[in-house]
C-alpha cells in the first residue's frame, strides 16, 4: 500500500472559521445581530482551561461577542444552574457551553439539561439528541466533535456513503452515538463497537470508515485497519515522553497521542487523521459554526451550510 493521506484537520478548521468570520460580518451588517457565545468553566483543570481559552479566542476572532464565565471549583450545583438560567434569558447570548468534565459534586446531566436547547451549541441536550436521531437534523445542534469528523470524512469520500461500512469504537453520548447517527444519515452501514466487543480487531477490519473514540492511547494498530480504510482518530491522550527530556521537577515531558497507532495504521489506511492536528481543531471550528447558526435563527436569516 502507498503511504496514507494525512487528513489535515487544522487546515479544514481554518477554512470553516474563515466562512464563519465572513458570514458573521454579513449577518451583523445586515441585521445588527452579533453572535454571542457564553463559555462556562468550573474549576482549574489545565486541559479544560486551554480548550476554553481557545474557544473564547476563536469566537472573538470570528467577530462574536464572547463571554467567559470562570467559576471556582467549589461552586455549588445550584449556583451553576442559576448562572445557566441567566444565560438562557439573555437575548445577546445565542450559544451556551459548559466545559466538561465538571467537578464530581455537580450532576453533569442536570446541568446540560438546564441549557435552553435552542442555545445548546454543544448539542448535548436531549432535545437535540432526539432531533439528530430522528432525522430532524436541520433543527438539531450536532455535537461538535462528530460534526467535525463527518466533514473530514466527506472531504475524502464525498457526501454519499452508501455501500460503505463504518465501525465506531466507543459508545459515548458525546462522540460514539452521535457519530453513528451522522454516518447512518449519510447512508453508511454502521456498527458501534466497544471495549467488550468480541474480536474487536476483526470487526474493525470490516470497516471502510473506522472511527476510534475509545480513550485508550494507541489502542488500535494496523491489525485493526482494512486496506484502503479511512481512519478518524478522535482520541486525545497525554502520555509520558521521556525521550523529550524531563521538567525541573524531574518528571518526564509529555506528548499527545490518539487512540490509533498512527505509523502502524498508516501502512494500511488510505487516509488517516493525525493527533494533534486532526479532529481536535475541528471541534472548536464546529462550535463556531453552531453558534453562528443559532444567531442566524434568532435573526430569522438562513444559516450557511458547512
Ligand atoms: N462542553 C464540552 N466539553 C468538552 C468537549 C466538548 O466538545 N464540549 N470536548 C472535549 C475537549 N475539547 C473541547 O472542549 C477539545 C479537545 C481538543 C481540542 C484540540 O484542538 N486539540 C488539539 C491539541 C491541543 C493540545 O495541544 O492539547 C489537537 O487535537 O490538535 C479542542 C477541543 C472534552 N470536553
Amino acid at each position: 500500500m502507498a503511504e496514507a493521506k494525512r487528513i489535515d484537520g487544522k487546515a479544514a478548521a481554518a477554512r470553516i472559521i474563515d466562512i464563519v468570520t465572513r458570514e458573521t460580518a454579513t449577518l451583523t451588517t445586515a441585521t445588527g445581530v452579533v453572535p454571542g457565545l457564553a463559555v462556562v468553566i468550573v474549576g482549574e483543570d489545565p486541559a479544560s482551561q486551554v480548550y476554553v481559552g481557545s474557544k473564547a479566542k476563536t469566537a472573538k476572532a470570528c467577530g462574536f461577542k464572547s463571554i467567559k464565565h470562570e467559576l471556582p471549583a467549589e461552586t455549588g450545583e445550584a449556583a451553576l444552574l442559576k448562572r445557566i438560567a441567566d444565560l438562557n434569558a439573555d437575548p445577546e447570548v445565542h450559544g451556551i457551553l459548559v466545559q466538561l468534565p465538571l467537578p464530581k459534586h455537580i450532576d453533569e446531566t442536570k446541568v446540560v439539561q438546564a441549557i435552553d436547547p435552542d442555545k445548546d451549541v454543544d448539542g448535548f441536550h436531549l432535545i437535540n439528541v432526539g432531533r439528530l436521531s430522528t432525522g430532524a437534523s436541520a433543527k438539531a445542534f450536532v455535537p461538535c466533535t462528530p460534526a467535525g469528523s463527518m466533514i473530514l470524512i466527506r472531504e475524502v469520500l464525498g457526501d454519499d456513503l452508501s455501500g460503505k461500512s463504518a465501525v465506531i469504537v466507543g459508545r459515548s453520548n458525546i462522540v460514539g452515538k452521535p457519530m453513528a447517527q451522522l454516518l447512518l444519515a449519510a447512508d453508511a452501514t454502521v456498527t458501534i463497537a466497544h471495549s467488550r466487543t468480541r474480536d474487536l480487531a476483526s470487526v474493525c477490519r470490516g470497516a471502510d470508515i473506522l472511527v476510534a473514540a475509545v480513550g485508550r492511547p494507541e489502542m488500535l494498530n494496523g491489525a485493526y485497519v482494512k486496506d484502503g480504510a479511512v481512519v478518524i482518530d478522535v482520541g486525545i491522550n497525554r502520555v509520558d515522553a521521556p525521550e523529550k527530556g524531563h521538567d525541573e521537577d524531574g518528571m518526564p515531558k509529555t506528548r499527545l497521542v490518539g487512540d490509533v497507532n498512527y505509523a502502524d495504521a498508516s501502512e494500511k489506511a488510505a487516509a488517516i487523521t493525525p493527533v494533534p492536528g486532526g479532529v481536535g481543531p475541528m471541534t472548536i471550528a464546529m462550535l463556531m459554526a453552531n453558534t453562528l447558526r443559532s444567531a442566524c435563527r434568532a435573526a430569522d436569516v438562513a444559516p450557511p451550510k458547512f
